[in-house]
């Protein structure tokens, strides 16, 4: 429970500490050399002073000889010994100076054995006061300042002395005094007079019992004549001081029953026993002695015992965290730059931003208001917003007129306007209002590099931050991947699906380091992203064993994809026994070196998937791609597998029911008939949209009109080409192996036909005594197929029994060495 409690206290720490704190942490090396240091630099300052007082007469003409060699002081440390003494000596504290070596071993002692900070601070603190304030005092009997006060102490005496006269001054550093020994030594005056009394009282009695034990010994008789008070007094002093109760007890019962009924001689052997007069020796005699009194309870001594504080022990991750610091993935391509915002072309410069032509929307206005009155609907107010590509009139009709009367009318009215991409929007969620979305008559290109540039952007603290273009009110929009957590993309040829990736890739290039994601990359058309193959090194993720990273073969597809269903189940393993719930919380704690790499742990990058089109895909491979794209749709959220699918056809058998449940955010480009436009956001629109980039956005709800960013393929160059140029990792990250349908058989029993890995395979199940194939997928990273295959052939074999339902199957063989000798004989 106390270790429980310790490490949830270094989590607060650690959380509330700034970064630049964190930065400046020593390691424990580094706090060994300096406590080193800072030990042995006491001492010698501590030997420099005290030759200061003998020789400071002699060397007082050397300090200002620093720099001439041959000048030779009497310090015992020379020339540094001497200035520095007469710095803090005579120039600054006097005598009580002492205190700076003291302090300095003090501190190297803290940090060499890594002791609280806060105490040596305390020390510091504290330590400094009371040497000002000796200097101060020393003040009053120093004439001229110098060796006993040092100017310091002399100058502020002097300077009290002169605005307060004497008895302020004295009175001043009395209350400091006071303040010292109630806030440092924590005395109260209670505490102050009950420790005194106690202090006297032990004085009383100790003297009383020890004149009274000489008694005894000279003249037991005499004892008789004390109080029977007295005596009892001391017999509750030895029971209380035996260590034995049992003892106690014995010595009563055995000195009632000596001698007669008068108890105040009975009672004497006892007393003797203790006071060494029989068998014990005088040096046995307990030092302390509490005295028993049946008078005052207030008279009654209270022995407080102070207890230890419990170490508190450090675990063993935030031990290997003040040594190393955090883990950094970003360590190994430590030195990569991030692509500079010049690389991206600013179009905004040749055209000067958005153009507002008034006349153009005084023509507009006028139409829609004469169009809308043509249908019987007055506008009480219409406003305008002018957006990149398009304005927005937003219109509040006359009351008692219908919004849905005005919805029906939409295709009229659209007609009636007579442009391209006009949509209504009927009402505009969240307002009252209606919106008609008319085309501008010059677009304005929306830059990538503003995209990128936007400080919406630059400060977004997402884990997949996607700048997307800009909405009609020409904000930035800008959209957490993670968070969606997968996106489909559909549009008509030519309308800028393309740009549209390339928009996305580049958002994440500009924001993400190499360690935190990778991308796999599938391009059937073997043109569009090309261009990414220079940052393999960097940002890609492969297959082993292949050569180009971006897979443009659909049979590779498969593979990749099935080999991502593998690197999901790891990861959901990795999870499971890191007890944390998403990817986000495993990193944290992998930073925090909680999570051993012995045990499989290691940082995990964010994975990205974008299949270019996705419709040659799925026409080509049907449901070999489909399931294992739905799983990952449906399970990889958490493990931080992101999918990303574009298409140009947006049909039904393309983007199927399971797809599209599975991916709630969307972009529609222009598409032809308003039944893609469903198909893609369940809703029209994007039929009426203009191309070039022109686009809607969904996550779920609300339909969110964006003009994206343009980024063309010469910018896109410049960026992989500028990322490809430096330093990468040896290789493409490596995906887990998946062996697709060819290597294996069906269930075979000729030998040579086996998997390859069918002796792990039987050493795994063997070892494990458990016969299942999800066994196998976890030992060696198998798909489900392959390890369903392997159990399949290591039955038939003989290794294990047969399929039992739910229970695992049984092993036939006990352990390796009977399997080893299996294996041999069928040889
Ligand atoms: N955001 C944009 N801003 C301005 N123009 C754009 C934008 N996106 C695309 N365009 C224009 O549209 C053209 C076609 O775009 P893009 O190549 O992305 O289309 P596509 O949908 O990928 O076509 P295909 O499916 O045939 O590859 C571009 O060359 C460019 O001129």
């Amino acid at each position: 429970m106390a270790k429980k409690k310790v490490s949830t206290k270094k989590k607060t720490t650690t959380k509330t500490t700034k970064p630049l704190k964190e930065k400046f942490k020593l390691s424990r090396q580094q706090k060994v050399v300096l406590g080193s240091f800072l030990f042995f630099l006491g001492i010698g300052l501590f030997f420099a002073f005290i030759s200061f007082f003998f020789n400071w007469k002699i060397d007082q003409s050397e300090v200002s000889q620093f720099y001439n060699r041959t000048s030779s002081p009497k310090n015992w440390l020379s020339k540094f010994g001497a200035g520095v003494s007469h710095f803090f000596i005579f120039k600054g504290f006097g005598i009580s100076a002492l205190f700076i070596p003291v302090l300095t071993s003090l501190t190297g002692i803290y940090l060499f054995f890594d002791l609280s900070r806060k105490r040596l601070f305390g020390f510091w603190f504290w330590g400094t006061l009371v040497m000002i304030w000796i200097s101060v005092v020393l003040g009053f009997i120093e004439k001229d300042g110098g060796l006993l006060a040092g100017i310091i102490g002399y100058e502020i005496n002097d300077f009290l002395r002169d605005y307060i006269g004497f008895i302020g001054t004295v009175l001043i550093l009395a209350f400091f005094a006071i303040v010292y020994i109630v806030v440092r030594l924590r005395y109260t005056p209670e505490k102050l007079y009950d420790s005194l009394k106690a202090t006297q009282k032990d004085i009383v009695k100790d003297y009383e019992t020890t004149s009274q034990s000489d008694d005894s010994l000279t003249n037991p008789v005499s004892d008789k004549q004390n109080s029977k008070f007295d005596i009892k007094e001391r017999i509750d002093a030895i029971i209380t001081k035996s260590d034995d109760p049992n003892k106690k007890e014995d010595k009563l019962r055995a000195s009632s029953k000596q001698g007669d009924n008068t108890g105040e001689i009975t009672l004497n052997p006892t007393i003797n026993e203790a006071y060494g007069t029989s068998d014990k020796r005088e040096d046995e005699i307990p030092e302390k002695i509490i005295i028993k009194s049946e008078g005052n309870p207030e008279d009654i001594e209270m022995e407080v015992e102070t207890t230890v504080e419990e170490e508190e022990v450090e675990n063993l991750s935030s031990k290997l965290v003040k040594d190393f610091g955090e883990f950094d993935p970003k360590l190994e391509l430590g030195n990569y730059k991030f692509p500079a915002i010049s690389l991206l072309k600013d179009y905004s410069a040749n055209k000067g931003g958005i153009t507002i032509d008034q006349g153009e929307l005084e023509e507009n206005k006028n139409r829609i208001v004469e169009t809308l009155k043509n249908y019987k609907i007055e506008i009480a107010q219409i406003k305008a917003t002018v957006g990149p590509t398009v304005t927005l009139y937003e219109i509040v009709p006359e009351a008692g007129i219908r919004i849905s009367k005005i919805k029906n009318l939409e295709d009229d009215i659209a007609l009636s306007l007579a442009a391209l991409g006009i949509r209504i929007i009927a009402p505009i969620p969240g307002k009252g209002t209606i919106g008609i979305e008319v085309p501008n008559k010059n677009a304005t290109i929306v830059s990538m590099r503003s995209a990128i540039a936007s400080s919406k952007f630059q400060n977004a603290e997402m884990a997949l931050p996607l700048s997307l273009g800009k909405t009609i009110s020409n904000e930035t929009f800008v959209v957490d991947l993670a968070k969606m957590p997968h996106l489909l993309m559909a549009g008509a040829t030519g309308q800028g699906k393309s740009v549209g990736l390339n928009a996305i890739l580049t958002s994440l290039l500009y924001k993400k380091h190499p360690a935190e994601v990778k991308f796999v990359l599938v391009d059937p058309k073997k043109v569009e992203l090309t261009l990414f193959n220079k940052i393999e090194r960097h940002y890609l993720a492969k297959l082993p064993d292949t050569e180009e990273a971006i897979i443009t073969d659909n049979n590779k597809v498969i593979n990749t994809l099935n080999s991502l269903c593998i690197e999901m189940d790891t990861r959901y393993d990795l999870l499971k026994l890191a007890m944390v719930r998403n990817i986000k919380e495993y990193n944290e704690k992998f930073k925090a070196r909680k999570l051993n790499p012995e045990n499989g742990h290691r940082f995990l990058p964010y994975i990205v998937l974008v299949v270019d089109e996705f419709a040659d895909l799925i026409m080509t491979a049907g449901k070999e791609v489909e399931t294992p794209i739905a799983r990952l749709a449906q399970l990889a959220r958490a493990i931080g597998i992101h999918l990303i699918i574009a298409t140009q056809r947006p049909s039904v058998n393309v983007i199927t029911g399971m797809i599209k449940a599975n991916f709630p955010a969307r972009i529609a480009f222009r598409v032809t008939s308003k039944i893609d436009s469903r198909t893609i956001l369940d809703t029209g629109g994007a039929d009426q949209l203009i191309g070039r980039g022109d686009m809607l956005f969904t996550q779920g709800n609300d339909v969110v009109r964006i003009q994206c960013a343009f980024v063309d393929t010469p910018e896109v160059e410049r960026i992989t080409e500028y990322i490809g140029s430096q330093k990468g990792y040896a290789d493409a990250h490596l995906l887990p192996e998946y062996e697709g349908e060819e290597s294996g058989t069906s269930l075979d029993i000729n030998k040579k036909d086996r998997d390859k890995l069918f002796a792990e395979a039987a050493e795994v199940i063997v070892t494990a005594q458990q016969g299942s194939a999800s066994l196998l997928q976890r030992k060696l990273k198998l798909g489900y197929n392959r390890a369903g295959r392997l159990i399949d052939q290591l039955e038939a074999a003989g290794i294990v029994g047969p399929f039992e339902g739910s229970k695992a199957r049984q092993v036939l063989i006990t352990d390796l060495t009977s399997l080893k000798q299996f294996l041999d004989n069928e040889l």
